[in-house]
Order: structure tokens, then C-alpha cells, then sequence
């Protein structure tokens, strides 16, 4: 007797039941090495969703920097829709990555502690991902790459991206093409401050045509920089749920550090010209 099921019988219009090796959906998802990558460290029911929780953020930033260094190139060969579409995904991707707190952002101390220990000296901070999305941004540190020295792949994409034009630097060079007085970076490797003359540029396009290109280049970024802050105060909110003012497992102050990183503005001149339009 055959053990092999019998497919014959299928009706017509059903799926496809029959497949030599591992299915076509396999193929391409490879959902079994994603679905096999959670190890939870302790015996709290509670720590699988907070682990599937950082991979799903991990894949979130991995979508988002494709996405950001696709828009660099189009911007670095005058190709403005191929940019605007870039950053258009990533603002609905930016939307889903910050929709992914909910089930991690009503944590108790208790729950939470259920497992911290458990994470050791583990923390986001030594998200490579996340720097990366960060060195995009124009918040470059080269000390940023120490954590990773242990890990060269990562550590020579942390590298490259810190001496690459960051998606603000190919914005201000393509704005610097079309007649806009923008003073030149040095050293793209330094993190990127605000400058009056980029603010007065800002200012410029946006008392302009508010059709133009550049306003709504400017707009697609400010909406990023506004999704960018808002990760940053969700996860700070649930920080200051989950572990209230204790140091973190990275080694900072915790909260207190948190609340430093999330002032900062994302393109600061597109929001300081506003005052001036
Ligand atoms: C309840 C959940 C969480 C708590 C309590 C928490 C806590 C913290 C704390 C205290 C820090 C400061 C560094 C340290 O000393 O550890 C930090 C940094 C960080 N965390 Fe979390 N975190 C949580 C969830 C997440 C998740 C889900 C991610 C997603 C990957 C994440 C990504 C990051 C990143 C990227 C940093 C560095 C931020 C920066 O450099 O400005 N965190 N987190
Ligand atoms: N930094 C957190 C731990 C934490 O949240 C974490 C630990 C390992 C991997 C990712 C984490 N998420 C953000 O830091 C803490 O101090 O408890």
C-alpha cells in the first residue's frame, strides 16, 4: 500500500497539493528557517512575543534602509520619482514598524522582569540595523561601530555606510545642483549638523511653488523625520512602563539616556525653516 497521499481526486479549481520537493512558497519565504529563529533565553511565556517582537523591527529596519538607500541613488542621478516612491514605502513601512509596540508597550515591571535577566548584557542599542537607518539619517559615529567588531560582515557595512553620503547628504547635493547655496561636507563620516544656509534653502523652497519638486521631496522627508521621532518616543514610552529609571542592560542610564535621543530632530533644518516661511 502506498503512502502516498492521493491527489488525483482534487477538483479542478483546488489548489495544488503535489510538489517534488519543498513547496514553491518555501522557496521563496523560506518560512521555516524564519519561523525556527526564535530562542527564547528563559521560561516566561511572556519573553516569545518580546523576541519576535525585535525581529520583527529587525526586518521593519532592513525593509526601511533598502528603501532609503534606493531613494540616495535615484537622488544622486536626478531621478526625483523613483526617490519620492522610496521614500513614499518606507513611510507606510515606518507606520507598521511603529503598529509592531502594541503588544510589547503595556508591559508591568514584574511581567517585564520575568525574563530580563535572561537578556543579559543584550540591548537594542547594539542594533546594527537600527545604525544604519541612523548613518542614513545623517546621525553618523564612528564609535557606533565598536560594538561590532567581532562580527566582520556587519562591521564592514557599518564602515561603508559611515563614509557614504547619508539620504540627507544626496538631498542637499541634488538641492546644491538645482541653485540652492549649500555649503559642501568635508567629511561625510561626521555626524551632519544643522546649518543656516541649508535652513535658508528650506526656506526658499517652501515659500515657493508649493507644486514644485523640492516641496514635496521636503514634505516626504519630514514626514520620515516625524515617523523616525515617533519610534524613538514610543519606544521610550515603553521603556519607562516596562523598567521605569533602572540603567540598562546596554549599560546606560536607561530612561534618562533615552529621553536625551528622542529630542533630537531628524533633517532639522526642514523643521526650523518653517518658523521663516
Ligand atoms: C519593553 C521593551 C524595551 C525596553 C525596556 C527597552 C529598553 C532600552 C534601553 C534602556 C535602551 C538604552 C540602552 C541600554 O542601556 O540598554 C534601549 C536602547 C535601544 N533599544 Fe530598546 N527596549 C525595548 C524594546 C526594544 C525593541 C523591541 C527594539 C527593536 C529592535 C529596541 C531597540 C533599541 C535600540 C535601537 C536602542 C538604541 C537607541 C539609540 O541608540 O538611540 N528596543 N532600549
Ligand atoms: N535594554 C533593555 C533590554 C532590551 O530591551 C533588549 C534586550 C535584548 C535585545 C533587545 C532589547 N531591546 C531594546 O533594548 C533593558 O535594559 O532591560
Amino acid at each position: 500500500m502506498s503512502h502516498r497521499p492521493d491527489v488525483s481526486q482534487a477538483a479542478p479549481e483546488a489548489p495544488n497539493l503535489d510538489f517534488e520537493g519543498t513547496t514553491p512558497y518555501e522557496d521563496y519565504v523560506q518560512a521555516d528557517v524564519l519561523t525556527h529563529l526564535q530562542h527564547p533565553r528563559s521560561d516566561d511565556p511572556g519573553e516569545m512575543v518580546f523576541l519576535v517582537t525585535t525581529q520583527v523591527m529587525e526586518l521593519w529596519f532592513t525593509v526601511i534602509v533598502h528603501e532609503w538607500e534606493t531613494a540616495s541613488r535615484a537622488l544622486a542621478a536626478d531621478d526625483l520619482p523613483t526617490a519620492l516612491a522610496a521614500l513614499k514605502r518606507s513611510t507606510y513601512e515606518l507606520q507598521s514598524l511603529n503598529a509592531s509596540w502594541e503588544p510589547i508597550a503595556h508591559l508591568t515591571p514584574a511581567q517585564f522582569n520575568a525574563y530580563r535577566a535572561a537578556l543579559g548584557e543584550g540591548s537594542g542599542f547594539q542594533s546594527a540595523m537600527y545604525r544604519r537607518m541612523e548613518f542614513l539619517l545623517g546621525e553618523k559615529s564612528a564609535s557606533m561601530l565598536v560594538p561590532h567588531r567581532g562580527a566582520p560582515r556587519v562591521h564592514d557595512e557599518l564602515q561603508k555606510a559611515l563614509h557614504e553620503p547619508s539620504l540627507y547628504d544626496e538631498v542637499l547635493r541634488l538641492m546644491a545642483r538645482r541653485g540652492h547655496d549649500i555649503p559642501q561636507r568635508d567629511d561625510l563620516s561626521q555626524r551632519y549638523e544643522a546649518d543656516p544656509a541649508v535652513e535658508r534653502a528650506w526656506q526658499a523652497v517652501y515659500s515657493g511653488d508649493q507644486e514644485s519638486e523640492l516641496v514635496r521631496l521636503g514634505e516626504a522627508l519630514t514626514e520620515v523625520a516625524e515617523l523616525v521621532w515617533r519610534w524613538r518616543n514610543d519606544h521610550l514610552v515603553a521603556t519607562r512602563r516596562a523598567m521605569g529609571a533602572k540603567t540598562g542592560t546596554g549599560g546606560s542610564a536607561g530612561v534618562s539616556w533615552l529621553e536625551k535621543r528622542a529630542t533630537k530632530n531628524v533633517f532639522p533644518e526642514l523643521w526650523t525653516a518653517r518658523s521663516h516661511v
